[in-house]
This record gives structure tokens, C-alpha cells and sequence, in this order.
């Protein structure tokens, strides 16, 4: 379980992120909706301690974040082609992260031959290195990487983003599948409702760093998420929390 409790950034003197009080449950697929700006990163980063809270904290499975790295044993995250390392190769990169993880050779390539046809032969076998693929492999690799050696937590900033739309289809068929037979808990971001709200549960939207809604997904979530960001008048069924 993650608590966020009190939760303010600020730089210089302007807020970018203001949550009083978010709790998101063991094994819920959390979806972070916003426009460019909204704060979604900085809330990543803020869970990930990568960023250093003004005021409040974060605590992950009771563990205050930024007092303790005992959170990183059960956590996998992608924010950015920063997450990976250039001058290795993909075999390379999940080799070394599969030893973090406590992964031997068979359980790599056991987890691995899931994503073959995410990876579509581009990824794994060359001796390319990550700085060298396109844009959506390395985020390929990242995300792979994320998700290895069944983590307890998964933090994916809009993993969608770069990807071609039958990887899209294939991501979201993977962190389906992870959170169903594992339990993960996923915080994912992104622009492409469809995408979101296929995968996830509940769905939170950022408003210049507030939360503006707060809601579990149903059959209508994608209508009204459009409407929502089109500005459309609310419909009465769409709960504000
Ligand atoms: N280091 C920084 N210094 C000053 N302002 C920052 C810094 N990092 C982020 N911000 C500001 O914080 C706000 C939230 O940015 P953030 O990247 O979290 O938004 P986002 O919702 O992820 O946006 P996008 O959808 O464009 O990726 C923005 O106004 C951004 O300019």
C-alpha cells in the first residue's frame, strides 16, 4: 500500500503538486490522468524519492520513502531513458538488473520469453546498444526491466508514449497479466485515455497539481475522461470525489 499524506512541491515559490491524502491499495492498476504540466512526473518522482518533497511524505508498505531505501527491494519503475544504461546492450541491461532482482539465467530468459512478441526480434540477440535503439525500443527495455523479478510495486510514466499501437495492445496485455497472477500494484500515467483506462482500475485525474477526480473504472470512465478533457459539461454519473 502507498500513502501519500500532506504532499507538497514546490519550486521557488510556485506549488506544482498539492495532495492532502491519496491511498492506493495493494494490487490496484492506479491510472494518473492530466494535461502537460499537471504534475504527474513529480508525483512519480516523489514516491521514487528522486525528487525531494517541500512538505509531507510518501510511505510505501509503511516505509516513509525518503528516510529509507528499504522500498527500492520491492519496487520497479520507467520514468525515462534515464532508468536504463545507454552503453549496454539490452541482454547486457537485463542480465545486470535480472542480478539486482535475484534472477538466475533460467528465471531471465523464463520472464523474458513473455515479451517476445512485445519485443517483435528488436530488442533482444543484437549487439546493439540501448543508446542506439529507437526511441520505443529503449523504452522496451525499460519497461521490461521495470517489471522484472516480481516486484511488489510497478511505476510506469507513460509507458504508452513511442509505442506502435500493437505494442500498446501487447503492454497492456503484459501488466494485465503480471497484476492478475502476481498482484502488483501499477501506477501508470499517460495521455492516451484508451490505453489507461483499459488497463487500469481506478483513475485519478491532475489539475495543476490537485486531484480533481477520483474514481474506480466502469464501462463509461473513457466517455466521460473525454469529455472531461473536452471540456464537455460533467454528467451527472461521473462521481466527484
Ligand atoms: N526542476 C524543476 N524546476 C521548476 N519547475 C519544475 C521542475 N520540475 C518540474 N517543474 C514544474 O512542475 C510542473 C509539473 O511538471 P510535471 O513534469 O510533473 O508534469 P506532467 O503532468 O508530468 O506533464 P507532462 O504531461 O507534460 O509530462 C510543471 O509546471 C513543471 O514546469
Amino acid at each position: 500500500m502507498i500513502e501519500i499524506v500532506n504532499l507538497i512541491k514546490a519550486y521557488q515559490k510556485e506549488i506544482v503538486l498539492d495532495i492532502a491524502e491519496l491511498t492506493i491499495e495493494k494490487g490496484e492498476l492506479f491510472g494518473l490522468v492530466g494535461n502537460n504540466g499537471a504534475g504527474k512526473t513529480t508525483l512519480f518522482n516523489l514516491i521514487l524519492d528522486l525528487i525531494v518533497p517541500s512538505k509531507g511524505h510518501v510511505t510505501s508498505q509503511g516505509i516513509i520513502v525518503h528516510e529509507s531505501e528499504d522500498w527500492k527491494a520491492f519496487t520497479g519503475a520507467f520514468i525515462d531513458e534515464s532508468f536504463t544504461i545507454g552503453y549496454l546492450t539490452p541482454d547486457e541491461y537485463f542480465a545486470f538488473v535480472g542480478g539486482l532482482r535475484d534472477m538466475n539465467q533460467s528465471d531471465l530468459e523464463l520472464y523474458l520469453k513473455d515479451f517476445d512478441e512485445f519485443f517483435n526480434r528488436e530488442i533482444r540477440g543484437k549487439k546493439k546498444f540501448i543508446r542506439d535503439l529507437s526511441k520505443g525500443n529503449q523504452k522496451k527495455v525499460g519497461l521490461a526491466a521495470a517489471m522484472m523479478g516480481k516486484p511488489e510495486v510497478v511505476i510506469l510514466d507513460e509507458p504508452f508514449a513511442n509505442l506502435d499501437p500493437s505494442s500498446q495492445y501487447k503492454l497492456r496485455s503484459l501488466i494485465r497479466t503480471q497484476a492478475a497472477e502476481q498482484g502488483t500494484t501499477f501506477l501508470i500515467s499517460g495521455h492516451t485515455l484508451d490505453n489507461i483506462t483499459e488497463v487500469c482500475t481506478r483513475i485519478v485525474i491532475l489539475e495543476k497539481g490537485k486531484i480533481v477526480k477520483d474514481v474506480p473504472k466502469t464501462a463509461t470512465t473513457l466517455k466521460e475522461l473525454e469529455n472531461f478533457f473536452a471540456g464537455v459539461k460533467e454528467p451527472d454519473t461521473f462521481v466527484l470525489d
